[in-house]
């Protein structure tokens, strides 16, 4: 189910929460809703799901103006909301239940198990929700919003609270409606890495403003200015020598295994071929990927198809291999 947002503006008193993005969300796609914070993501979320009204412009789902006809969008539209609450004297099981009902749904009992099973919460099913831990409440909303099976659904940062099983647990599900349903999921999220491994296409606002919209591909290889070069140090002891001659190419994350280099692409060739062979046991060069195309929308600086002179992260990456082997 297709959704367009055209032109939409939003103020609350003097704040401009949206200032006139369009963009389209493909049918079946899983799409990002990216931006620093009070970017507009909720207010947006708000709009599409019909808890508020925009002061000016158009949203629809499937064809149907979400201001015209918010009952009927409701009915397609599965939402996560930023914040969840829930009454707390209910336990998990009977929220669901309620949902359920609220949503005409029939095998009702199964298709609450079913959920909570989904989302790793069978155990605490019985238990009161003001017991509830943060992540446990966020797990209960996202069985909630997946109960009817919606063909949309709308989650505002999902994982946010989550610790890594149900993140990956979140992943997994996510993954799945993407690979055996039609359903479309719009989500935002500040963890940039795991917007690249679940989305097709993404949008940035800032203040209220779309500032890049497309692919994630595209907008990846788009920011061409930098490259990621990721290096696996031959051992511990020459870590920090490593370390210390590549601290001045570029920013460095001195990871668990590797150590990365954002560097721009134009540096990378000189950059590995300068660095002592026996100091790293492998090379990898990435496109530096979303987090880069993020920082360039927002600076103002992104163009799409700007291309820097030294081709694609693969092209690198074999000129580098060869260059090293000649010198080696
Ligand atoms: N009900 C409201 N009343 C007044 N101002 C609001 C209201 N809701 C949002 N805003 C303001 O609108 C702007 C956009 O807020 P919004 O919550 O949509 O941003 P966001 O991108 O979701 O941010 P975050 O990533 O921090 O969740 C912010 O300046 C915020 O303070």
């Amino acid at each position: 189910m297709k959704i367009t947002i055209t032109d939409v503006h939003k103020r609350y008193g003097d704040v401009v929460a949206l200032d006139g993005p369009s963009f389209e969300v493909p049918t079946g796609s899983t799409f990002g809703v990216l931006g620093t914070n009070g970017a507009g993501k909720s207010t947006l979320f708000g709009l599409l799901v019909g808890h508020d009204t925009p002061d000016s412009g158009r949203i629809e789902v499937g064809g149907l103006d979400v201001e015209e006809a918010g009952h009927r969008v409701r009915e397609r539209v599965g939402f996560l909301p930023e914040h969840t609450g829930f009454p707390d004297a209910m336990t998990g099981r009977e929220v669901l239940e309620v949902n359920a009902r609220i949503r005409g749904l029939e095998d009702r009992a199964d298709r609450v198990d079913e959920c909570l099973a989904l989302v790793g919460l069978s155990a605490a099913a019985d238990r009161a929700v003001s017991g509830y831990s943060n992540g446990m409440g966020r797990r209960l909303g996202l069985a909630a919003a997946l109960l009817s099976q919606p063909p949309v659904l709308v989650l505002d940062e999902p994982t946010a609270g989550l610790d890594p099983r149900g993140v990956a647990t979140f992943h997994r599900i996510v993954e799945r409606i993407d690979r055996e349903t039609d359903a479309t999921v719009v989500l935002s999220s500040h963890v940039l890495g795991e917007v690249e491994r679940l989305c097709d296409e993404v949008v940035v606002l800032d203040d209220g403003r779309l500032r890049a919209a497309g692919p994630v591909d595209e907008l990846c290889a788009a920011t061409s200015e930098e490259v990621t070069v990721s290096l696996r140090p031959t051992g511990d002891r020459d870590r920090e020598t490593l370390l210390e001659a590549v601290s001045s190419w570029g920013s460095v994350e001195n990871g668990e295994r590797t150590i990365d280099v954002r560097c721009p692409r134009d540096d990378a060739l000189e950059f590995v071929t300068s660095l002592e062979d026996d100091l790293i046991e492998r090379f990898e060069v990435r496109e530096a990927g979303l987090e880069a195309a993020f920082h360039e929308a927002i600076e103002g600086s992104f163009e799409a198809g700007d291309e820097g002179e030294t081709g694609s992260a693969d092209e690198l990456e074999a000129d580098v291999a060869e260059t090293r082997e000649v010198t080696s």
